[in-house]
């Protein structure tokens, strides 16, 4: 499980190796490796390749000063921790590491985790083995964020599942964007009776429900601000009121928030506390977007098709439509995959495999002359607007923008000539040189 490498000169390696077979860790090169080295490192050392990408290394240095900038380097290189040599207590500090990722690495096999969140990218490991380490080690409140079908709701259901909390105690989803400001919160509070028109009984809301268990706030960056700083108080002191009710009601619960905004922004625009910001984001977990990790597209659209056929192993794909699948942009990320396999199977007849007939006819590429890159470019200057948009740009400044942008590109494109320039942009002369001295193009001309 865990191989030592080391310089035969270096006379305290055998004690690493014995703490090791002492702790059952027994030294055949798999998932992990203890590297020492006899002296305190140089300024660029190199950390010895191990053929596989997952195997995670110590370093143990053999000074109780290791040089900082080597140090830094080694960990640049991959190594997921640096040690100083300060005795046999540096043995156990090795063996409890090796042991917490051992931990780490059983609960990502577990059905919970290894049978809902699919994949085996470096993207989604890493993420998955910092939400594991999280959920395992700590109550603190996680943050996930990620685009929009990235899976983050999936990961707030690992990490129920993997905190203290499991299955037998509740997991509450909350979809921020559905809490109506008027009844001042009363999904997160509860109510008492006669709180508002149409409160004609007294409920628990989500804080209640939760207790004991985990809250999930999905898309937490809707969250009005009002109920922002109520939500603070939740947190930092555990209690809070009903609306309409005067008693302090205890709860305590695990928060999972989720986002797909840049809460630095909304932070910036006023519309996210920033104190509320730093209480739910103590530890961050970003969810790789599908581009990030291509390798788990097929992987992903056989899941999804199994799933969408009934059969436990999905039927073979032929080659075009992998090709298309890969070609293609997915701004819905996981979501989308899942719906388009969804469609796919709809059309799928018999058990033979997937076939470019089964793909609707919304969702062939496009093979006419350059038909493929609009497409594409469409795709993602949508992404570009939403960003623009959500910044607070309107749609003037947007297309002004837009037209300084390609006025620019076609420059750079034509040498700096404003002729050829303007003739691929269908504009005048003019309002290219114009640009071309730093004026912006007014809407019309852009
Ligand atoms: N790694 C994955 N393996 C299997 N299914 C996944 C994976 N990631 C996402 N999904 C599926 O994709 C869909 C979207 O996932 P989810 O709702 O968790 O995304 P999200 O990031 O919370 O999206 P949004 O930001 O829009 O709320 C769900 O059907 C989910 O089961």
């Amino acid at each position: 499980m865990v191989a030592v490498l080391a310089d035969e000169s270096v006379a305290w390696a055998h004690d690493v190796r014995r703490a090791l077979a002492d702790a059952g860790l027994s030294a055949e090169p798999d998932e992990y490796q203890v590297v020492v080295v006899e002296h305190a490192l140089d300024a660029s050392p190199r950390l010895p390749a191990t053929g596989s990408e997952e195997r995670r290394t110590i370093v143990v240095a053999g000074a109780e000063d290791p040089e900082p900038a080597g140090v830094w380097r080694l960990l640049e290189q991959g190594a997921a921790d640096v040690l100083a040599w300060e005795g046999p207590g540096t043995c156990d500090e090795v063996v409890q590491r090796i042991r917490r990722w051992r931990t780490i690495d059983d609960a990502l096999r577990r059905p919970t985790v290894a049978g809902e969140m699919i994949g085996t990218s470096r993207a989604l490991r890493s993420a998955l083995r910092e939400l594991v380490a999280l959920s395992l080690y700590g109550s603190a409140p996680i943050l996930l964020v990620g685009e929009t079908g990235t899976g983050k709701e999936l990961a707030s259901r690992v990490v129920h599942a993997l905190s203290g909390a499991g299955s037998s105690r509740p997991l509450v989803v909350v979809d921020c964007t559905t809490i109506v400001p008027t009844l001042s919160g009363s999904e997160l509070f509860g109510h008492e009776r006669g709180a508002y028109t149409g409160a004609d009984r007294s409920r628990n809301g989500a804080f209640a429900a939760a207790d004991g268990g985990t809250l999930f706030l999905d898309e937490v960056a809707e969250l009005p601000l009002p109920l922002q700083a109520e939500l603070l108080r939740v947190i930092q002191e555990g209690v809070y009121k009903r609306v309409g009710g005067d008693i302090w009601n205890r709860t305590r619960f695990r928060l999972v928030s989720a986002t797909n905004r840049d809460l630095d922004k909304e932070q910036r625009k006023g519309r996210f506390r920033t104190d509320l910001y730093h209480r739910i984001a103590s530890s961050v977990v970003r969810l790789p977007s599908l581009r990030e990790r291509p390798e788990d597209l097929e992987t992903l659209f056989r899941h999804f098709l199994a799933a969408a056929l009934g059969t436990p192993s999905p039927p073979p794909v032929s080659a075009a439509v992998l090709t298309m699948l890969r070609g293609r942009e997915f701004p819905g990320n996981v979501r989308e995959l899942r719906q388009l396999a969804v469609r796919i199977a709809g059309r799928h007849v018999g058990g033979g495999p997937i076939t470019p007939g089964d793909v609707p006819d919304a969702d062939r590429p496009r093979t006419g002359p350059g038909a493929a890159q609009p497409t594409r470019a469409v795709a993602s200057l949508e992404l570009a607007i939403r960003d623009c948009l959500s910044a607070g740009t309107g749609l003037r400044e947007l297309r002004s923008l837009v037209g300084d942008l390609a006025v620019d590109v076609a420059l750079a494109e034509a040498g700096g000539n404003a002729g050829p320039a303007a003739r691929r942009l269908g504009v005048s002369d003019r309002a290219v040189q114009m640009r071309k001295r730093g004026a912006r193009l007014a809407p019309e001309q852009a």
